[in-house]
């Protein structure tokens, strides 16, 4: 029933609706760029700037090391060996191991702080995208698949995690290396030293041209992870159908043509990878040749000593190595920029149903609802409820009847505001649905719907899920009343019992009693019962009718039935029609009336004299 497509058109373009913003919450979002990520990410570190201060401390006296050695060396060429400093040589031995082991601490102490700091940050991230998922609306989950949100979370969070635990450290010291080691170099021999940051401009373009590509690569490459997680969560939580209809090699050869798009897409980054490097790498020869030559030269001239050449092809390895590295944490950025896209593409997108400013907090209402002239769309091509009237009586029941797709569901569904209405007002005891708190308003309504959802766990803790402050007696007797202790108590774990994913341990009639006894639990003053008692046995819908009758009495209930058995004591009764009520009244005077209801009645009870 649901509209879900594909999830980059739909965060992309929304459904329509001629551009209301109702339908088009996933605004197009620019690629985000690398700049922006490290200042999101930064963002988030700066709560734990101490950390980050000790881990610049040790990155910057890394930097320092790196820099003195290669001075030992030229200090042994040029200053040792000519004048003969035999007793300088034990010094030289010990500056260099020390430098050595300095560095392997300093190194050890600047990874543990960068990954405790990355650890944290997409702990924050991570949560900070749950919450946001929990605050959009229902409409967002209706146009987005489950499995590609999974991933977004799991899969696309993961790969940032892996490039701010280690590529973030490697790019911080060998920025502070490539510009220290720059400096020197062209204080030594600025000439020597242009030469050979001339041929920077052609990495940098080199790297410009493979990043964009690479991130339209990867990009792909994470919307086949999502494609593969989606069609994983769909077929193995619809195994049995899967088993009904033997179609195993079915999924299984769409399973694989999801998993080949991974596959190619994969592919293609490692051929960007493997032309990317080489070129980097001839760049990087052609400094070599340059510093070689060039310093060949001045030395034959005089201009220049061997152990300064000797240092400077040292320093010129040390300039080259962030560059190198860099060739390499190139295509973690880029994997990562593709998954910070895909995240930021659900944190940018908005809530389409928000609390107005000064939204007030709904008092303990008697629940007189009214639907006024409401026009509701869940789409722009097909309308569900045009000019839309109806009152439900406070603390009466009022059943809604009608064919299948008539919207029944969906007026229980503006009731809850899990969607907005087009134009009209929906009003509980006069209150306008939009000045009041979502929360104020969820808090006084119960839904039993058709599609029982219960999460996995014991019975009790989905019971307990209608009030979470409720005492172990309060559960009881909410099972009591929905006439599920009975079933309950002849497990052998009684209300501890792990129902499973689902609740896939519990018949239809047992899930369905469960729901009844959570909703009971939260005592709300409005209930809404969707098709509640449609998988109850005749026996067991007389003992949860019982249990309504006492539950009901002093609440407005809005009973939504395709069996007309269930509802014949209603206090008033609405025959819907494609979204318009096409007739009201009690039971009997709608029988009298001999209209729709009559007609649905005879298709239902055939034998029976329908005056009656
Ligand atoms: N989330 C949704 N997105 C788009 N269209 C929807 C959505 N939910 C329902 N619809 C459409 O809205 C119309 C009314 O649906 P609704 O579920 O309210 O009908 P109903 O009267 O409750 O049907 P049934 O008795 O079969 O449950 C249907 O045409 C349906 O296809």
């Amino acid at each position: 029933m649901s509209n879900k497509g594909d999830s980059a058109r739909s965060f992309h373009q929304g459904g329509g609706m001629g551009g209301m913003r109702r339908f088009g919450s996933g605004e197009k979002v620019k690629p985000a760029s690398i700049y922006s990520m490290f200042v999101r990410i930064y963002t988030h570190a700066r709560t734990q700037l101490p950390l980050l201060l000790a881990a610049v401390v040790c990155v910057i006296m890394i930097s320092l090391l790196e820099f003195i050695v290669p001075q030992l060396t030229r200090y042994t060429i040029d200053e040792i060996i000519p004048n003969k400093l035999f007793n300088k040589l034990f010094l030289i031995m010990c500056g260099i191991l020390g430098s050595a082991i300095v560095l392997g601490i300093l190194r050890y102490i600047s990874a543990s702080l960068m990954a405790s700091i990355g650890q944290r940050v997409l702990y924050n991230l991570r949560n900070d995208l749950y919450r946001h998922m929990q605050s959009l609306d229902v409409s967002f989950f209706d146009r987005n698949r489950t499995g590609d949100l999974m991933s977004r979370v799991t899969n696309d969070v993961s790969i940032l995690q892996q490039m701010i635990s280690s590529s973030m450290m490697q790019l911080f010291t060998d920025f502070f290396t490539f510009t220290a080691i720059a400096i020197y170099m062209l204080w030594i021999d600025w000439k020597l030293t242009l030469l050979l940051l001339a041929t920077f401009p052609f990495m940098i373009l080199t790297t410009r041209i493979f990043a964009k590509r690479m991130r339209s690569s990867f990009r792909t490459v994470q919307e086949s992870v999502a494609d593969v997680s989606d069609h994983l969560q769909n077929t193995l939580t619809g195994i049995r159908l899967i088993k009904a209809f033997t179609a195993e090699s079915y999924e299984s050869e769409r399973f694989s043509q999801r998993t080949k798009r991974n596959m190619d897409a994969n592919i293609q980054v490692t051929r960007l990878r493997a032309a990317y490097e080489p070129i980097i790498d001839f760049l990087n020869f052609l400094g070599l040749a340059i510093v070689l030559v060039f310093g060949a030269w001045l030395a034959m001239k005089n201009q220049m000593t061997i152990g300064t050449i000797v240092a400077f092809i040292a320093y010129l390895r040390l300039l080259q190595n962030p560059v190198r590295h860099f060739s390499r944490i190139m295509n973690t950025i880029q994997q990562s920029a593709a998954a910070y896209e895909r995240i930021m593409e659900v944190l940018n997108t908005e809530a389409e149903i928000v609390e107005k400013q000064g939204a007030i907090k709904l008092p303990p209402v008697r629940g007189h609802i009214v639907f006024n002239q409401i026009d509701f769309a869940y789409s722009s091509d097909t309308s569900v409820l045009k000019d839309f009237h109806l009152e439900l009586e406070a603390g009466k029941v009022t059943a809604l009847v009608g064919s299948s797709g008539s919207g029944k569901t969906t007026i229980a569904h503006l009731i809850a505001r899990f969607y907005d209405p087009q134009s009209g007002e929906i009003t509980i005891d006069g209150y306008s649905l939009k000045d009041i708190t979502l929360a104020s308003l969820r808090e006084q309504i119960g839904i039993v719907s058709q599609d029982i959802v219960l999460f996995n766990g014991t019975i009790e803790e989905n019971i307990r899920y209608g009030n979470h402050h409720s005492t172990d007696e309060e559960v009881i007797a909410a099972a009591k009343a929905a006439n599920a202790s009975g079933f309950i108590d002849s497990f052998p774990q009684g209300y501890h019992t792990q129902i499973g994913e689902r609740g896939v341990k519990l018949s239809g009639g047992q899930k369905q009693r469960l729901s009844i006894a959570r909703a009971i639990l939260k005592n709300p003053r409005i209930i809404i019962l969707d098709e509640a008692t449609a998988s109850l046995d005749t026996e067991s819908e007389q003992h949860i009718q019982d249990a309504l009758a006492q539950l009901l009495p002093g609440r407005t209930c809005l009973v939504i039935a395709h069996r007309l058995s269930t509802i014949q004591q209603a206090d008033q009764i609405y025959v819907l029609e494609q979204g318009q009520v096409v007739e009201n009244g009690t039971h009997s005077e709608l029988l009298d009336h001999q209209g729709r209801y009559h007609q649905l009645y005879e298709l239902q009870f055939p034998q029976t004299d329908a005056s009656q």
